[in-house]
């Protein structure tokens, strides 16, 4: 394991966001390979979602071919809930990509 340190939440959230960014275009997905990638909520990574939304929109990554799933999500509540996990990402996240990744979970 890596320990990575800055003094700053959103120079954290940058550098984290940009780490995303590399392995995904790295990764270079195709619709028959995608890039999976696990999402979490909570208020540690909302900057993390900001950044990744932020430099999608300046060109710099596609979601295109990316497939998400959530980390985990409370049992038996209504998706459309604002208290969902799903509402979360759509709301930090997915409402804000032009190229919407794919997501495995709800
Ligand atoms: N489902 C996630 C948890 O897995 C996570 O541990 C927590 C952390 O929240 P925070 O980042 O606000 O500390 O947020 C949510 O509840």
């Amino acid at each position: 394991m890596r320990l990575v340190v800055r003094e700053e939440k959103l120079a954290a959230s940058k550098y984290v966001a940009g780490y995303i960014i590399d392995r995904i275009n790295k990764f270079a997905p195709t619709e028959t390979r995608p890039f999976v990638l696990g999402l979490p909520t909570g208020s540690s990574p909302v900057l993390i979602y900001k950044t990744l939304v932020e430099r999608h929109r300046a060109g710099d990554v596609s979601f295109k071919n990316v497939v998400t799933f959530n980390m985990d999500e409370y049992i038996a509540l209504d998706r459309e809930r604002p208290e969902s996990y799903h509402s979360f990402m759509f709301q930090h996240f997915f409402s804000m990509s032009i190229s919407r990744p794919r997501t495995l979970t709800s």
